[in-house]
């Protein structure tokens, strides 16, 4: 009998955590593994090894960054030696040169960067660029999209704020609220009501070019389009937040894969190897107002953190030589294929989303083109498919507003594992 997940010793770590942390982690996320979550002692490979003793196979892979999977060879030799010369300096050093300029030549072409510490700083950042450069207050965002954990993004947001019901969060004032307007995704027609009512007064548009935080939910390209058209129509940047996208679509993100273009780019995750990240690039107009060159203020202590640039570089090294988005993207096929065979079977209304590496199974729909429609999904039954899938080794995100990753390592045993435990663990909730 392979060990459970969570077993004694997570429970007991789960008792003392309670008592230290709100809702007893440190992102809400996490507490959504029920009856307790797993502790992780070490990750390898496609696969988390829990204090209990269990290998569990990750298809979350950190809700995004990680998608040469853990500790790859490359990654860790780069972090080595940047540590071996040490880890903090209050000064540049040559990785986040180097860096900048490899995100640069695939993102924004002769533009500029700033690497901060998280997506949310980077998003915060990226509105206060776009009001800064405008001189307008409104920002227009997007139904379930998730940017972070700021005020001007905490409304209708998506990932852990939709799954425990706080969209708009308590906390942020009505004032700063109403700044943010709110719009479906996907609804052109919304799209230009909201532009004829407000098109002089908005700063920025900031949209997950594909949704990872209502589950995963793919843009139209009408969409697309009437996005690119609205905003440069009316003055406002367009800032696409591709903290999930970026070098997870190909190495230009969404703006290559969808051939679009954004005024402001913001990235996190997938660049910092790991650990913790955040930047916004944009046109030299734009960037030239963040201080110390302009007046729009942004500084960090951990910025262009050392470690986290050597990270980075090799992460993004790797995605150049090594065939990480064939492999992912064929990983994410499968399941999706194994997935739809179960379901067919059933007869029962069922989506599943996935745009190459990135998918969700959205069970009880006919569609799911915008967060609406995702929240209508069967989200008692995903749950049940998360728990069964991790009692047999197994580890999907435990919302299904949340997606699920593939990525390099998930291919021989560990794919056969993950495909095998998601057809039976599908019939089992299922009772087919
Ligand atoms: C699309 C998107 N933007 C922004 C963020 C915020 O990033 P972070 O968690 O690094 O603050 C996230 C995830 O958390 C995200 O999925
Ligand atoms: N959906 C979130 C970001 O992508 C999940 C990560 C977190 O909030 O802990």
């Amino acid at each position: 009998m392979e060990a459970l997940a969570s077993g004694e010793k997570s429970r007991m770590l789960f008792e003392r955590a309670k008592e230290l942390f709100p809702g007893s982690v440190n992102s809400p996320v996490r507490a959504a593994v029920k009856p307790y979550p797993f502790y992780v002692e070490r990750g390898e490979g496609a696969y988390l090894y829990t204090v209990d003793g269990a290998r569990i196979v990750d298809l979350v892979l950190a809700y995004g960054p990680l998608i040469l999977g853990h500790k790859h060879p490359r990654v860790l030799e780069a972090i080595e030696e940047a540590l071996a010369r040490g880890w903090l300096y209050g000064a540049p050093g040559e990785a986040e040169v180097l860096l900048a300029e490899k995100i640069l030549g695939y993102v924004k072409k002769g533009g500029m960067i700033r690497f901060v510490n998280s997506g949310t700083e980077a998003t915060m950042t990226a509105i206060r660029l776009a009001r800064g450069y405008t001189g307008r207050d409104l920002i227009l965002k997007f139904d379930g999209c998730y940017h972070g954990s700021h005020d001007a993004v905490l409304v209708a947001a998506g990932s852990a704020a939709a799954h425990y019901g706080v969209p708009t969060s308590a906390g942020v004032p009505e004032a700063v609220a109403r700044l943010t307007l709110v719009s479906p995704y996907n609804d052109v027609e919304a799209l230009e009501r909201v532009f004829a009512d407000y098109g002089d007064r908005i700063a920025g548009v900031i949209v997950e070019p594909v949704i990872a935080n209502a589950g995963v939910i793919p843009p139209r390209r009408e969409f697309l389009t009437a996005l690119q058209r609205l905003s440069r129509e009316s003055g406002a940047l367009l800032i696409l937040d591709e903290v999930v996208t970026g070098f997870r679509l190909g190495l230009e993100g969404a703006q290559g894969y969808f051939n679009i273009e954004g005024d402001i780019i913001v990235l996190g995750k997938i660049i910092g190897g790991g650990f913790p990240v955040g930047a916004v690039a944009g046109s030299r107009e734009v960037m030239s107002l963040l201080t110390p060159q302009g007046k729009v203020f942004n500084a960090g202590t951990f910025n262009a953190h050392p470690i986290t640039m050597a990270a980075g570089l090799a992460t993004l090294k790797a995605l150049e030589e090594e065939p990480v988005y064939r492999v992912s993207r064929e990983a994410a096929k499968a399941l999706e294929e194994a997935a739809s065979e179960v379901l067919d079977r059933t007869g029962l209304p069922y989506t599943i989303n996935r745009v190459e590496s990135m998918m969700q199974l959205f069970i009880g729909v006919e569609e799911v083109s915008n967060a609406a429609q995702a929240r209508k999904a069967d989200q008692k039954l995903y749950v049940k498919l998360h728990e069964e899938m991790l009692r047999r080794g197994v580890f999907i995100a435990p919302s299904n507003l949340e997606a699920v990753f593939t990525g390099l390592p998930h291919q021989s045993e560990a794919l056969e594992i993950a495909v095998e435990v998601l057809r039976n663990s599908l019939k089992t909730v299922l009772g087919s």
